[in-house]
């Protein structure tokens, strides 16, 4: 191979400008020198050879002798680039190919559930591993002293290996000729069956015992015999078998081949060929019987000759198959390597339609495909028109590849307006007598239009997206069924494509209009200037005079500012600035910012938050876990119990899941809770508000992944599915700090003990937070039972309200007494919030009495409760 000749391919998109039509000298030289250079060609193809150069030349040998179309690396003496099919490998494949021995191909698609489908169910003989075997062949002289039996023996063995149509088709005329002493034997075929065209056309003519085959295909042109005509029509026609004494007494003869080829015909011996099942698949013919007294055939020689085409015609039928089976082979690297293209391409519409327009005019040989594109929006127009013509492979530089967009003209007119309203595919072969066709295009542009093979393009769901349509074969017959095999696969592929690649544009779009919507949301979301400022210069109090580190906190008495300043004071006091040199101004706006992103709900608002990092911030300080707790872990906790909440909508993740939420579309589990960290991580990255700014990369990661966990724990169904092992580890005196998934299982179970904080608090104090949690609770019923139309659960059902003692203290025990006695038996300094815990759960047991209600275990997370949310 020539290097010349394969470089640039199409394949890829990157086309080279095109190569000078005269061949430089140098190029010469330089072809001459990679020739005595092997090695060099080897190590340079494998170190710089593109994709495109392996494509073009795995097409040019997997298919190198496609009927002329291969240009010859030192034809002509010009380079291949310049000639048709320039900068494409695809060229070197034709339909013409499929059309070899007059076979149809099955077709390619077969239905299943009324899904097309490549996987046909006809492959039982394309399996076969036959090859045709060149085996040992007597000379004629040795076959002349045999007697009959031993002959027809030796001539059954000589074909019945052979699958290879024309050779065989060879040997079985060679051997007739010796069989009957006939002087001449002819071979026909019968092409077109299952059609109403059905002919026969010679595959050898004339063969004599001593002409080669090679010679004979030099020679020889086709003839095609109508079905029924003449001596070999009538034959394949009545499946008879016809012998003339003198054929210019048959009114069946024709003499004009006996005159073209200056010969008499004398007698004829005319047999069908049949397959196993009886069909007739071809016509031998042995002409002039070789006989001292010019004698005709005989009833002997009827029966040798039927005897011996028994045989021939299983062989026949057998080679036939073996060579469909090839071409169907064939067929198919054809179709990969449109479908590697077409997945390739998934970026570009207008590429990706040329690139299958290319494919299959190359395979296709018309003068003209188009590919129309229906309007997404107004469904009766074409919004883009592609159109290739065949000479636009020479006109690359002038070709435009982008679809055109004007004129838009309705779906309703001609051919392929037909196509695209009734999804029906055409094949026209005489375009002016069929009144659907409108002349209009023809007239303004003086091009004559003949055949038409158009198709409907249709995506996965069958919905037509456009129309693919060839005009004009440039052999000029119609379209055949070959042709609309291969095209419909061609438009199934391109639907894919299409498909593919239309959706990747909106993907693109969505995500476009995604980030516009984040930009304008990023802008909200931030603390404005003044209300930093402000924040920024204010005096922090000191813990104690908040009372941060007061068991007993409430955020009652503080207002909106102070919970920002107690907030920072946090900070101050576990060092998080000094440590992690987080800039102040920053650490306000993102305080700001955070609690700005905490909706006006009843419960789930800034003040849970707040709260929840008071307990955080307490257990940390008060307690030896803040000497075993690292500063990293420190800081995700903070950052994680603020954030923890984020955007809550004082609904809960079985809430989303029902109404089918956009979030709950996100996330199948802890639904809410990864959105309360996509929030965190999306102020975090605001800018201004990029308190982790200072730390390395590695930090970045480590820090981001402990906020994950921490946020993801709050998800009471977490709690359950880890707080066993805790415990387990904690009655066992287990607990190791220098196991990673130790540390992981305290980190959650502390989440859980501040996120429940409320019920250690004073009375008064959890008293009024149970009221509001009540009350969101019963918010969320309502809208259960007015909008999805469901009762809620009891705890959320307002009508329920005195049942809510009773409901506490089934929630102490099933989910915070547990929770605060292991986390007291790793840390003495944590037993106030079990303390406050106990204290609690005898006031709300008391209440309960007071009702006579027995105390229900009941809470929605709790998989021991018959509550729990399916
Ligand atoms: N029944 C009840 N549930 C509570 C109480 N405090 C917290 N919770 C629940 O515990 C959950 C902890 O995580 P969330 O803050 O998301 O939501 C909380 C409520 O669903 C309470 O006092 N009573
Ligand atoms: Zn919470």
């Amino acid at each position: 191979m020539a290097l010349a000749d394969q470089g640039g391919g199409e394949g890829t998109g990157d086309i080279e400008p095109p190569l000078p039509t005269t061949r430089p000298a140098e190029y010469d030289q330089m072809e001459k020198w990679l020739d005595e250079h092997p090695e060099f060609v080897h190590d340079y193809f494998a170190r710089k050879a593109k994709r495109s150069m392996i494509d073009g030349w795995l097409i040019a040998h997997a298919i190198s002798h496609s009927l002329g179309l291969v240009q010859s690396a030192n034809s002509s003496g010009s380079n291949s680039r310049n000639n048709s099919g320039a900068n494409t490998p695809v060229r070197k494949i034709s339909a013409q190919e499929f059309e070899k021995g007059g076979l149809v191909l099955n077709p390619m698609i077969s239905t299943v559930d009324g899904t097309p489908t490549f996987l046909g169910s006809n492959s039982s003989h394309s399996s076969s591993q036959a090859q045709t075997t060149k085996s040992y062949r007597r000379t004629k002289n040795q076959l002349k002293a045999l007697d009959e039996k031993e002959l027809m023996y030796e001539l059954v063995m000589d074909i019945c290996n052979d699958l290879d149509v024309t050779s065989l088709c060879y040997k079985i005329l060679h051997n007739v000729c010796i069989l009957l002493h006939a002087d001449r034997c002819s071979l026909f075929l019968v092409e077109g069956k299952g059609t109403n065209e059905k002919s026969l056309v010679s595959k050898l003519f004339d063969v004599n015992g001593e002409t080669t085959l090679e010679e004979l295909s030099k020679v020889q042109e086709e003839i095609r015999i109508p079905w029924g005509t003449g001596i070999i029509g009538y034959v394949a026609e009545k499946g008879e078998v016809v012998d003339i004494p003198d054929a210019y007494k048959d009114p069946r003869f024709n003499a004009e081949i006996d005159i073209k080829m200056g010969y008499r015909t004398r007698s004829i011996l005319s047999m069908p060929i049949k397959d196993s099942e009886g069909e007739v698949i071809g016509v031998a013919q042995a002409v002039n019987k070789i006989s001292a007294a010019d004698e005709p055939f005989d009833e002997h020689d009827e029966k040798v000759f039927g005897s011996y085409l028994a045989f021939c015609g299983i062989g026949l039928k057998n080679a036939q198959l073996y060579e469909r089976s090839l071409l169907e082979n064939r067929r198919s690297q054809v179709l990969l390597d449109l479908a590697r293209v077409i997945f390739e391409e998934q970026s570009n519409l207008a590429s990706l339609i040329h690139k299958i327009m290319m494919h299959t005019q190359c395979l296709l040989q018309c003068e003209r495909c188009q590919v129309l594109l229906v309007d997404n929006s107004s469904k009766g127009i074409f919004s883009q028109v592609f159109d290739m013509e065949a000479n636009d492979f020479d006109n690359s530089e002038t070709y435009t590849r982008e679809g055109l967009t004007e004129p838009r003209f309705p779906i309703h007119i001609g051919i392929t307006g037909h196509v695209a309203t009734t999804g029906e595919a055409l094949n026209i072969p005489d375009a002016y007598a069929d009144e659907r066709f409108d002349p209009q295009t023809d007239l303004e542009t003086g091009y004559r239009t003949r055949s038409i093979l158009c198709m409907p393009i249709r995506n996965a769901h069958g919905r037509v997206l456009g129309v693919a349509q060839l005009i004009n074969k440039l052999d000029g017959m119609p379209f055949n069924k070959n042709d609309e095999n291969l095209f419909e696969a061609f438009a199934i592929f391109c639907g894919m494509g299409i498909n593919n690649t239309q959706m990747y544009e909106v993907t693109v779009r969505a995500s476009a209009k995604q980030r516009v919507a984040l930009e304008i949301l990023s802008y909200h979301t931030c603390a404005p200037v003044e209300e930093t400022q402000k924040l920024k210069n204010a005096f922090v109090p000191s813990t104690q005079h908040y009372r941060l580190l007061d068991c007993g906190f409430s955020d009652f008495r503080l207002d909106d500012d102070d919970t920002l300043k107690a907030t920072i004071r946090m900070f101050m006091d576990l060092e998080l600035l000094d440590k992690f040199r987080i800039d102040y101004e920053t650490l306000c706006r993102w305080v700001l910012c955070t609690k700005k992103n905490y909706r006006q709900v009843t419960y789930h608002n800034w003040r849970h938050a707040f709260n929840v990092a008071q307990t955080m911030f307490w257990m940390l300080q008060e307690s030896r876990l803040g000497k075993l707790i690292g500063d990293h872990e420190k800081l995700a906790l903070m950052v994680g119990c603020l954030s923890h909440d984020l955007d809550h909508r004082g609904t809960n993740n079985q809430f989303q899941i029902k109404t089918m939420s956009p979030i709950a579309e996100l996330y199948s589990t802890s639904v809410m809770e990864h959105h309360h960290f996509d929030q965190c991580i999306m102020i975090l990255s605001c800018k201004g508000n990029e308190i982790l700014s200072s730390l390395t990369q590695e930090e970045y990661e480590y820090v981001i992944q402990l906020i994950e966990h921490a946020i993801l724990a709050t998800d009471l169904a977490l709690y359950f599915k880890y707080r066993n092992k805790f415990f387990k580890l904690v009655d066992q005196a287990e607990l190791s700090w220098e196991a990673d998934e130790h540390r992981d299982l305290l980190r959650s179970m502390l989440m859980t003990a501040s996120d429940v904080s409320a019920i250690t608090k004073p009375w008064e104090v959890q008293n009024k937070v149970a009221d509001m949690i009540a009350n969101e609770f019963f918010e969320q019923g309502d809208l259960e039972k007015t909008q999805l139309k469901i009762k809620p659960m009891e705890m959320m059902d307002r009508d329920k309200k005195d049942q809510l003692p009773q409901m506490q203290v089934g929630f102490i025990d099933s989910i915070c007494l547990p929770v605060y006695e292991a986390i007291s038996k790793v840390s003495g300094s944590l037993q106030p919030l079990l303390d406050g815990c106990k204290r609690n759960r005898e006031n709300w047991s008391s209440l309960a009495q007071k009702e006579n209600t027995p105390v229900r275990k009941t809470h929605q997370n709790d998989p021991s409760t018959d509550d729990i949310i399916s």
